[in-house]
């Protein structure tokens, strides 16, 4: 069975259908990227698996259990994070306080503020400043340390390098390859469509709210993506040409 299963999911903003019946699966310890045009319904997707969005149709699958009308909270003890585009981050409070919350709103788990502190070195001698002090890398780290502080299964990232220098963001993936070394299953939105391919075991992108082109990552081609980026691909559920 798939750790997590998305099935014809439909989500709105208003009159808007944001999402238009996506469906997909994700096995443990997978990486999936999601890439696609601005508007094309990512963040959208990634925010009604985490429960933040509630779909007017179509269900979210855990382990076989369905979260459709699970609220975002409870979903967190269930083993689903969500790093939210912009960080959401308590700005008045330290970087310890911040990965505490995520203790806090999660499960039994044995990640403690020591481990997360371990993954992300940089954050070390931050580790009692308020967050609103730090660099747009070190408020990056904390974001993804808080929401590992839960122990999640499933770890959604929403455009983790969004406005940081090239250099912090090599920095913010070599932390998520030892994650993804050690068997995290992870959706992260992506718009550097080099990296996205580099880092994940399989590609989705979308299009006006649609599955436009799903693949493995090794085998779907940058040029490929790309027209699926402008609808110029064939929709594909398996592995595609090179
Ligand atoms: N809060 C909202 N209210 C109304 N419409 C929204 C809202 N959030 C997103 N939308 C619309 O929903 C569609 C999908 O947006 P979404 O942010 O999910 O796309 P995205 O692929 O994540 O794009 P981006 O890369 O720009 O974040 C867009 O047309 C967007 O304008």
């Amino acid at each position: 069975m798939s750790l997590l299963s998305v099935e014809n999911l439909v989500v709105r903003h208003g009159l808007l259908q944001a999402v238009r019946g996506v469906s997909f699966t994700i096995e443990r310890g997978e990486t999936l990227a999601l890439v696609g045009a601005n508007g094309a319904g990512k963040t959208t997707l990634l925010r009604a698996i985490a429960g933040a969005h509630q779909p007017a149709a179509g269900r979210v699958l855990l382990d076989g259990a369905d979260l459709t009308n699970v609220p975002s909270h409870r979903r967190v003890g269930m083993g689903i994070a969500l790093v939210p585009e912009g960080r959401k981050l308590f700005v008045q409070m330290t970087v310890e306080e911040n990965l505490l919350l995520g203790k806090t709103a999660g499960r039994s788990g044995d990640r403690s503020v020591d481990k997360v502190l371990e993954m992300f070195p940089n954050l070390k001698p931050r580790r009692h400043a308020r967050t609103g002090h730090l660099s747009g890398g070190e408020q990056q780290a904390t974001a993804i340390g808080r929401a590992l502080m839960s122990s999640p299964d499933v770890l959604l990232l929403d455009e983790v390098s969004l406005g940081l220098s090239p250099l912090i963001v090599d920095r913010v993936y070599a932390a998520l390859q030892g994650l993804i070394a050690s068997g995290t299953t992870i959706i992260l939105v992506e718009q550097d469509l080099n990296r996205a391919l580099a880092v994940s075991d399989r590609v989705i992108c979308m299009l006006e709210g649609r599955v436009a082109l799903e693949g493995p990552s090794k085998e779907v081609s940058r040029d490929e993506v790309t027209k699926a980026y402008f609808g110029l691909h064939r929709k594909s559920t398996g592995s595609v040409p090179a």
